[in-house]
């Protein structure tokens, strides 16, 4: 191979356009249409069991969607002239031959591929797993196998890149680790779309956020206008006399939840209008201030009304 240090052959974006699989009875994946543009790293974002391993398979050619497509650069991947250099992926860590040592198993993807056996060596080094060449994929912690499923996926040096909870079982240095080489990978116009069911993996990493719920789409937009559309601000103000405090704030219109402290959580106010509100009725104050709701908060709250698996998730 001559361009495997290079950047990729050729970049193209993920598009998915009314995608719905079912399988029995079950929709798991409903209507999806969404993209994943290059030189970008999507977040794809959805509690367990939200549809989105089968919404890979499905890019993949693993599974048949039911209804709609997901192609790359307009064409399905059995229509790619060359899927190996176009697309690389990370489906399950754990399924390495546990006999075969991490080169070997590199080695066995990259003749299938028609790859040159060097490439093997630069992609352990890609993933700083050099020096554990010669052991057995099956004594590797999940960390490693994870950084092994990403070689495998790099070894093609395809431009569009699929990882399925590329972060699951790394140590914080391992996801630092992981971020910067996404980060980099974007950098050289790859698409990158990677999955996870925490939203604080997601925060950290990921440019764009395509959010869906039971198969469906709950969200998707930068980071940036996420945060701006969906987080809301909470005051949470204390007083010595907390139930006058109460009952100021509701006949002011105010919506509010009673915090562990005796404070008060009054959402859609800013702290300028509870000080007023406080001061007009002789109230005093102990405590004003504002937080942030998290953006863990805001994915349970809006994924809550499509998730099977709701009450498990709090
Ligand atoms: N081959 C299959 N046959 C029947 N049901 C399936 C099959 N594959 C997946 N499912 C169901 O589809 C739903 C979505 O599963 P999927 O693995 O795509 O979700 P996910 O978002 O990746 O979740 P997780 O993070 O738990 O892997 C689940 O209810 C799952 O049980």
């Amino acid at each position: 191979m001559t361009e495997s240090k290079a950047g990729p052959a050729s970049t193209a974006g993920i598009q998915a356009r009314g995608l719905t699989k079912r399988y029995g009875n079950k929709v798991v994946v409903d209507d999806l249409s969404f993209t994943a543009e290059p030189g970008v790293i999507t977040g794809f974002l959805g509690p367990n069991g939200a549809g989105k391993s089968t919404t890979m398979r499905m890019l993949l050619g693993l599974a048949k969607p039911t209804r709609g497509s997901i192609t790359i650069g307009g064409r399905r991947i059995a229509e790619l002239d060359d899927p190996g250099h176009t697309i690389g992926a990370l489906l399950d860590a754990r399924a390495v031959h546990p006999q075969r040592t991490a080169f070997d198993h590199l080695l066995a993807f990259a003749q299938a591929a028609g790859l040159d056996r060097t490439r093997a060596g630069e992609v352990l080094d890609l993933v700083g797993l050099t020096a554990a060449a010669s052991r057995r994929a099956g004594e590797f912690s999940l960390g490693m196998k994870q950084r092994l499923g990403i070689a495998t996926a790099l070894l093609g040096n395809p431009g569009v890149l699929v990882f399925d909870e590329p972060l699951n079982g790394l140590d914080p240095e391992g996801i630092r680790w992981a971020r910067t080489l996404m980060r980099n990978l974007a950098a050289e116009g790859r698409t990158i779309l990677f999955s996870s069911h925490l939203m604080s993996e997601m925060e950290l990493t990921a440019d764009r956020l395509v959010v869906i719920g039971q198969g469906r789409l709950v969200a998707e937009s930068s980071l940036e206008e996420f945060v701006r559309a969906h987080t809301t601000q909470i005051v949470t103000v204390s007083s010595p006399a907390p139930e006058d405090l109460a009952r100021a704030l509701g006949r002011a219109g105010f919506v509010f939840d009673r915090g562990e402290t005796g404070n008060l959580l009054v959402t859609g106010a800013d702290t300028a209008i509870v000080g007023k509100i406080a001061a007009t009725e002789g109230i005093p104050l102990e405590e004003l201030t504002w937080v942030r709701e998290s953006l863990e908060d805001v994915f349970l709250r809006l994924t809550h009304d499509v998730t099977e698996y709701g009450s498990r998730a709090a």
